[in-house]
């Protein structure tokens, strides 16, 4: 210490050239010497304890090899607490309620459907991969109300295969209501990749972790009504070809019907097909046509209403999201039991596709005249000849099959549906654009 004092004064010896100059005696270097050795000393310690404190204090770090804990993006999975919440939410809550995965939790029918069955007592975990195909703040503002709801929504890709294990690890899920997708008809020509990386990749990847689930879970998902691509027989019956598919999105929905054969007929695992048509209300997505409509007639922007090369009429069989709901719980309650064990077949298991539908289509020049009585503003409209980027001319849905077999009956025309939707629209969007939930 007292050589330390020293040092110390010594220190306070101005250096600069010319001003003063100490004699440089071998004391003095001795002195330095020893005083900078015990610094060096002094400060090791110092180092090596706060370097002890850290690591005493830290969570253990996620290591390559340690599945538990992995980094997605900005989101990290695995842990205890992860666990829990990962428990917690898929918690079923009801006498034979069921314990649901919901890929594509934090989407629009994923939203909805992942709300009625939380409601009712399921066990539900969400997993969504939080893409920028359309505003991740929607989906955030979906998150938010599922949160609330008690639904927790993983942030993850079903092309994890890693996280999903993981997923059935915690949790012996009973049903799987896939819905994560590449949705658009219109921007398959724009991305493909995304299409094949969602559509088909991604659903592989959930058969192939669901067929060796210990139980395997039943598993429901969303085909669509463009399966049925430049079929011109109406209404479409899951009797009718789909083998004319218009654009990307539709062979690749076409494509996961087939995946979809190939997994129950291999592994014996329990799927259900839905074939959703034109879904549309609150919480909607923005890609679609009545959804930005409705933002671009606000604003007096004109709107381009696609026609035939005749001037002929293009029509939707336009579904209210409350009625698809009803079609997708029932789905799940109907759905038979996975057979396969350990990643092998033990007996037949169902195979079912059905149309989701209103079973009445409307022109989209009358989806706009809805908009212009219930937004009260006048459309700047201009026909356009419908482009070849995958559109088709009309889709109308026969549901004979699902009301047989699922007890499903749309219950909500175009008007009263879009009324619902504007009301939330304007709600959602007011406040200059600030974010409403509820
Ligand atoms: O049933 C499905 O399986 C699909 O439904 C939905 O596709 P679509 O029925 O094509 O809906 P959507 O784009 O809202 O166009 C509606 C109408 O507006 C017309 N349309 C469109 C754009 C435009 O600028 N002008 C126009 O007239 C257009 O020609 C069409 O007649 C989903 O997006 C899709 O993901 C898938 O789920």
């Amino acid at each position: 210490m007292s050589q330390l004092k020293t040092i110390s004064h010594l220190d306070n010896i101005p250096s600069t050239p010319g001003k003063f100059k100490m004699d440089k005696s071998p004391y003095i270097h001795r002195l330095r010497w020893h005083s900078w050795l015990c610094r060096v000393g002094l400060w090791s310690v110092v180092f090596i304890g706060f370097i002890l404190i850290f690591f005493l204090r830290s969570p253990p770090a996620p290591s390559a090899g340690d599945p538990a804990r992995r980094i997605l993006g900005n989101a990290v999975w695995g842990g205890p607490a992860w666990e829990k919440r990962v428990r917690s939410s898929a918690r079923v809550r009801r006498n034979h309620g069921l314990s649901v995965l919901v890929t594509g939790a934090a989407g629009f029918v994923g939203t909805h459907v992942s709300t009625a069955l939380k409601l009712r007592g399921d066990g539900v975990l969400g997993i969504d991969n939080f893409n920028d195909y359309y505003e991740v703040s929607l989906k955030r503002a979906r998150q938010t109300l599922l949160d609330r709801s008690g639904v927790f929504v993983v942030e993850g890709d079903v092309n994890d295969s890693a996280l999903l294990r993981k997923l059935f690890d915690v949790v012996p899920f009973t049903h799987v209501m896939h819905l994560a997708a590449q949705a658009g008809v219109r921007y398959a020509m724009q991305n493909p990749g995304s299409y094949v990386h969602s559509n088909i990749a991604g659903f592989v990847s959930l058969l192939e972790v669901c067929k060796s689930a210990n139980p395997q879970p039943a598993i429901v998902w969303a085909s669509s009504s463009s399966v049925y691509g430049l079929n011109s027989k109406v209404p479409f019956s899951e009797k009718d070809r789909t083998d004319q598919p218009a654009s990307l999105y539709a062979a690749t929905k076409k494509a996961g019907e087939e995946i979809a054969h190939t997994y129950n007929h291999i592994y014996g695992l329990s799927i259900t097909g839905l074939r959703f048509f034109t879904v549309y209300g609150p919480w909607g997505r923005p890609d679609m046509a009545y959804f930005f409509f409705t933002k671009d007639i606000l604003r007096g922007k004109s709107i381009s209403i696609f026609e035939g090369p005749g001037h002929e009429t293009v029509a939707r069989d336009f579904t209210y999201i409350d009625d698809i709901v009803k079609g997708c719980v029932a789905a799940l309650d109907t759905a038979g039991k996975s057979t396969g064990s350990g990643g092998k077949k033990k007996g037949s298991a169902p195979l079912r596709v059905f149309n989701l539908g209103n079973t009445s289509p409307v022109p989209v020049t009358e989806l706009v005249s809805i908009l212009e009585r219930l937004l009260k503003v006048k459309a700047k409209r201009s026909m356009q000849k419908m482009p070849r980027n995958g559109d088709v001319m009309f889709t109308h849905a026969n549901i004979s099959l699902a009301q047989r077999e699922l007890g499903y009956q749309p219950t909500t025309d175009l008007q009263t549906g879009l009324k619902k939707f504007v009301r939330w629209y304007l709600g959602y969007y007011s406040n200059s654009g600030k974010k409403r939930i509820g």
